[in-house]
């Protein structure tokens, strides 16, 4: 049975995979990525391999190379590691759960398979439920995530008798707007102990009214300071200055939005801001514009979240 003594919460950085402009992984900087998170950011927790990560674009053994590194390099620095091990091949899920857990991973997650359908709960719950018996000693994370896999099964409907299914079950990563399937899922499960993570970094203040008890998103990579601020508002109950900094992040995230943005923007962004370099995404994503970087970048200094030095008298849109 999973430890449950280490609950996670909080913020957690669904990290980006750095690669070369060649197109392979650049292993090299995640070293100073741990640090960047921990030190600048202050997000001690990292969701690796997911949607930002890549995770489903990079062969098995890309993964297993990737986790080991977050594992190695957030050693004493990170509080929890936790490894997406979804893929279509229920085999190549085992295995990488098996190997997250060889390696001393905190947890893993697992979105429900995509190309050949599971086409109802009970079948979503025994594929899962092969998976987290690959890991039996790793809290296991159900990742909701149905705009991108297409599933449309209610989360709430998923976690229903989950824990008796899936011994190891330890929470649910709900990646969707839908806040009365997310609601429910907390309401019809109050008596357990289950971590529910949001993952619509836009909208977390609604879901932490709802008994969010974290948050996994792309944005916590660049924006965690600021989202951070926003949930110490929130534990103080300064409900006016939590909602100034949720409409203050909402500026910069509608901003990219209405420019078009997906992992290739995050990987700019974030090589903006922390000076790292993320590398292209791989195909089939392409590489950010020039006219994207520089339009977030102005964005990004207008809003205060990237230092300049130009004067800021006149910068109205500045948050405080
Ligand atoms: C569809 C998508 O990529 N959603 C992001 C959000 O963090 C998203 O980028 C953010 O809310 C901005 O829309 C995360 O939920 C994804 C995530 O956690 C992951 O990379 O595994």
């Amino acid at each position: 049975m999973a430890s449950s003594k280490k609950k996670l919460q909080g913020l957690v950085a669904a990290t980006i995979t750095p690669m070369t402009e060649h197109g392979e992984i650049n292993f090299s900087v995640i070293g100073q990525y741990v640090d960047y998170l921990v030190e600048e950011q202050g997000v001690k927790n990292v969701f690796v391999n997911g949607t930002t990560g890549e995770g489903l674009s990079l062969s098995v053994s890309e993964r297993r190379r990737v986790a080991e590194e977050w594992v190695t390099k957030g050693r004493n620095k990170l509080d929890q590691v936790v490894i997406h091990v979804g893929a279509l091949s229920l085999k190549e899920s085992q295995e990488l759960a098996q190997h997250a857990a060889e390696i001393g991973a905190d947890g893993i997650a697992v979105i429900a398979p995509f190309f050949l359908k599971p086409w109802n709960k009970d079948v979503l719950i025994n594929f899962l439920k092969e998976v987290a018996a690959a890991a039996p000693a790793l809290p296991f994370y159900y990742y909701h995530i149905p705009a991108v896999t297409g599933i449309k099964i209610r989360a709430e409907e998923v976690l229903d008798g989950i824990q008796e299914k899936i011994p190891t079950f330890q929470g649910l990563k709900f990646s969707d707007t839908d806040l009365l399937d997310f609601g429910q899922c907390v309401d019809q499960n109050r008596q357990r102990q289950f971590a529910f993570l949001f993952g619509v970094d836009e909208q977390l203040l609604s879901a932490l009214v709802m008994g969010a008890t974290g948050a996994v998103g792309s944005t916590y990579n660049y924006l965690g300071k600021k989202t951070n601020q926003m949930l110490e508002a929130f534990e103080k109950k300064d409900f006016s200055s939590a909602l100034n900094h949720q409409f203050c992040i909402q500026r910069f995230i509608n901003f990219v939005v209405k420019l078009g943005f997906g992992v290739s923007q995050t990987k700019a962004i974030m090589t903006l801001v922390s000076g790292i370099p993320m590398g292209p995404p791989r195909l089939p994503l392409q590489k950010a514009s020039r006219e994207f970087t520089d339009n977030a970048e102005a964005k990004l200094k207008s809003l205060d979240f990237l230092s300049f030095n130009d004067l800021k008298e006149g910068n109205l849109e500045a948050c405080s």
